[in-house]
């Protein structure tokens, strides 16, 4: 067997577990400690399970090359260790007071001797479990801090024992297996499985709760302790080479220091020479030097590492440049300050500019940052005209809240005492006033909601870059505010005076109105046709020979409203009026004549005609002698018209409302188109136009522009901080450009070959293993 079949020496051959890694990691971790906390990189623990006294104190002890924890063939480790590797800066004169550890349960105490630390350890363990050998899952957590680790975190755990013993509980193996799980079940924790040689591998513990938690074997190492106890004539090579259990990591072979050399202060140093010499003098381990010794296990750890900072690499790529991203835009939108007056008046300006330019880009639907979602801008005010205020006004029937006896009440109220002789325009001009008058709110409201609108739109152009100055942003807001409501008045008034025009003039001579020819002849074809249906009018019906000659009456007595569009009287309304009041007879009882001519006239004529039949002296006496005296009702404070509707009325009625209808169509028209026209001129338009000039004038001022352009202190703070963080990250950014490459060519060097030569070692790794002279395992 040749010396090459050996692992090299302890000297060139330690492989100081993540010291490849370290300067990637510290770079990574540098980087993101600048960007704060939350931004780590997380690295795996390493964690060692095993049956009790299998060696797994030992092992970790090796692997960090610092004699620290209890050890002994009795139960040791009672409580999980977690032990936190923390990478300092070395001091200049590179003293022993580089490296101490502190326990959470002691605060900030720095311990600088190791024995100590073992000897708190146990006295900790005791603290909560007593000393007759209880088993708790309460972590002890411990930090080593030193420049010669790597940051990672190794989780040291209570063995797994079968038989309770002490203060152990009935269950006591089911909780340490339930307590190792809950560590090695953790994706990013490698797991060191720890048999002793001299036990049976297939009824290995650790390998057997090891597969529980990794059933694909990508994160377990197989390692075997104790080589040097084995029974005579036996020895672990098939176990080495995965012959009795495969394992996709594979197996490593460790001598750790036995009690007799624990209990004679054997060094690590010395250990790990004693280790080599043992391979060296057993030929039964040729060939194997890959898997032989702690150096080696050293080594495929790090393997592991750097497969895991390579995985986290594109990860971490993305993390930087959205962050690069996100911090560039924010930095922009603090700005540039400005020292000058002449600098901070032009930023003024510019701002006031931008802003009205925004605020008209949206309004004309120019915006950059046109939404596809929903209406913005101008298009909002084109739907409120018309789908909400046309809209809304199109529905409103013209005689709403009108009922026929209101209708009727006012054609009896427009007549006076009389009973009028025509059908009155009086009550036609009330009622549509009225009407008209209903249109207001709506048009006030319309302008209200364009006001809003706007005010939304000013907050919308605020452009982030304001966000500095808030006292500039509270002023601009303050202004446009009241500019729109300088803008919102005219309109308002300006719409009052279009409905009070509409309202002060009832124009029927509008060449869209119905005119009262046509109201009257739509009206009586109305009322014929709701007649048909009612055989039992016919009595009425008999007098329909006469009709047209009432009908022409009628026509006569609406003279006012038998007018041409033109305003011309027509002259078949002049002309009918005149033959029907020739023909018609008197006491005519028919339904179609007018109230103004016929209302009243059945009862009265009837008994008129028959005193008047009568001789004189034979009627006096009649009267005389059988009339009584005669008293009246009281009339009731309220006086409504009677409920009885006769045809007349009826006819009446008709007319008045389609004349309504009518006149009512023509204002709607026109309000629905001022209305728009009057809020675009005076608020939207105007506003327009107007709005850099309101700005100019109040806010552009000499004696302004310092307190305008105040910034908080908080922004400057944040500023600085952007440019800091932007600063950071563009170096991340470099870093991570060559990490890849690094990160390969560590991964290369650390192939499970032949070691490099000591003069190959990277410095930083060569100063490390120099400075310990026998190749100490750090991390
Ligand atoms: N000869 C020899 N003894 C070893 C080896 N590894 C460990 N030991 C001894 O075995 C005993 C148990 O070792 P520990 O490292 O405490 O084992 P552990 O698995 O941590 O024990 P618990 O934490 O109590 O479960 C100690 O006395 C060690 O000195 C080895 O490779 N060879």
């Amino acid at each position: 067997m040749s010396v090459n079949d050996f692992p090299p020496s302890s000297t060139s051959a330690a492989a100081p577990l993540g010291s490849s890694v370290i300067p990637i990691v510290n770079k990574l971790q540098d980087i993101f400690a600048q960007l704060g906390s939350q931004s780590t990189i997380e690295l795996p623990q390493v964690a060692v399970v095993g049956s009790q006294s299998s060696g797994k104190s030992s092992v970790l002890e090796a692997l960090v090359g610092r004699d620290f924890l209890p050890r002994g063939n009795d139960i040791c480790t009672r409580r999980p260790l977690l032990l936190q590797l923390l990478q300092t800066k070395p001091s200049s004169d590179g003293g022993s007071d580089d490296e101490w550890g502190e326990f959470r349960h002691h605060g900030g105490k720095r311990f600088y001797d190791f024995s100590e630390i073992r000897r708190e350890i146990e006295a900790e363990t005791n603290r909560v479990v007593g000393e007759n050998k209880g088993v708790s899952d309460q972590q002890i957590c411990l930090k080593i801090f030193s420049p010669n680790v790597l940051d990672i975190t190794l989780v040291d755990l209570p063995g797994i024992t079968k038989v309770p013993v002490g203060d152990q509980p009935t269950d006591i193996e089911a909780r340490i297996r339930t307590m190792i799980l809950s560590y090695i079940k953790n994706p990013s924790c490698l797991i060191l499985a720890v048999t002793p040689a001299n036990s049976d591998l297939a009824n290995s513990d650790a390998l057997q709760i090891a597969g529980n938690a990794d059933p694909d074997g990508h994160r377990t190492i197989g390692v075997i302790t104790k080589l040097d106890i084995m029974d005579r004539g036996t020895d672990a090579r098939n176990h080495l080479l995965g012959k009795t259990i495969p394992l996709r990591l594979g197996y490593v072979g460790v001598v750790n220091r036995s009690q007799e050399d624990i209990l004679l202060n054997r060094s690590i140093k010395d250990a790990l020479i004693a280790e080599e010499k043992f391979f060296l003098s057993r030929p039964a381990y040729s060939g194997l030097t890959d898997r032989l010794g702690v150096p080696q296990l050293a080594k495929k750890l790090n393997q592991i590492l750097v497969q895991h900072i390579k995985a986290l690499l594109p990860n971490l790529k993305s993390r930087i440049s959205n962050a690069l991203f996100a911090t560039a835009k924010e930095y922009e939108s603090y700005g540039d300050i400005k020292e000058t007056r002449a600098g901070q008046g032009a930023l003024l300006l510019n701002f006031l500019t931008k802003y009205c330019e925004a605020y008209s880009s949206t309004l004309e639907g120019r915006s950059k940052e046109m939404s596809t979602h929903e209406l913005s801008g101008g298009a909002r005010i084109h739907y409120i005209f018309q789908s909400v205020f046309v809209k809304s006004l199109e529905e409103v029937d013209p005689c709403e809240g009108l009922t026929d006896d209101d209708i009727r009440t006012a054609v009896q109220n427009a007549t006076g005492p009389r009973s009028a002789l025509f059908v009155p325009d009086v009550p036609f001009e009330v009622l549509v006033r009225r009407q008209i008058s209903r249109l207001l709110d709506p048009s006030l409201q319309c302008a209200r909601f364009i006001f809003d609108e706007l005010i939304k739109i000013s907050h919308h152009c605020m452009m982030t870059e304001l966000q500095r100055f808030p006292v500039l942003q509270k002023r601009m807001d303050e202004v446009i505010g009241n500019f729109l409501h300088e803008g919102l008045e005219p309109a308002q008034a300006m719409i009052r005076d279009i409905l009070e025009m509409e309202m002060d003039y009832i124009n029927t001579s509008h060449p869209n109105f119905i005119g009262g020819t046509k109201a009257v002849e739509v009206a009586m074809q109305q009322v014929k046709s709701s007649r048909i249906p009612h055989p039992i009018a016919r009595p009425k019906d008999t007098v329909e020979p006469e009709k047209a000659s009432s009908s022409a009456s009628q026509i006569k007595s609406l003279s006012f409203l038998g007018r041409q569009a033109n305003g011309l009287i027509s002259d078949q309304g002049v002309l009918a009026a005149a033959d029907a009041e020739k023909s018609a007879p008197a006491g005519n009882t028919s339904w179609s004549g007018f109230s103004s001519i016929f209302r009243g006239s059945d009862g009265q004529a009837s008994a008129k005609n028959n005193l008047l039949n009568k001789p004189l002296s034979e009627a006096t006496q009649d009267v005389y002698q059988n009339l009584s005296t005669i008293y009246l009702k009281e009339p009731p404070t309220v006086l409504k018209s009677s409920e009885n509707h006769s045809e007349q009325e009826a006819v009446e009625i008709k007319i008045t409302k389609l004349l309504l209808k009518s006149y009512y169509d023509i204002v709607r028209k026109n309000v629905e188109d001022l209305v728009p026209k009057a809020i675009m001129h005076f608020l939207v338009n105007y506003s327009k136009r107007e709005l850099h000039n309101v700005f100019i004038e109040k806010l552009y001022r000499e004696n302004l522009i310092e307190e305008l352009l105040k910034e908080p202190d908080e922004i400057a703070i944040k500023r600085k901080r952007a440019r800091e963080t932007l600063h950071i990250l563009q170096q991340a950014n470099r870093t991570l450009d060559e990490l890849p490459l690094e990160a390969e060519s560590v991964e290369r060097g650390y192939r499970t070959g032949p070691e490099p030569k000591h003069e190959e070692l990277p410095s930083s790794r060569r100063s490390r293993t120099d400075s310990n002279g026998y190749g100490r395992i750090h991390m």
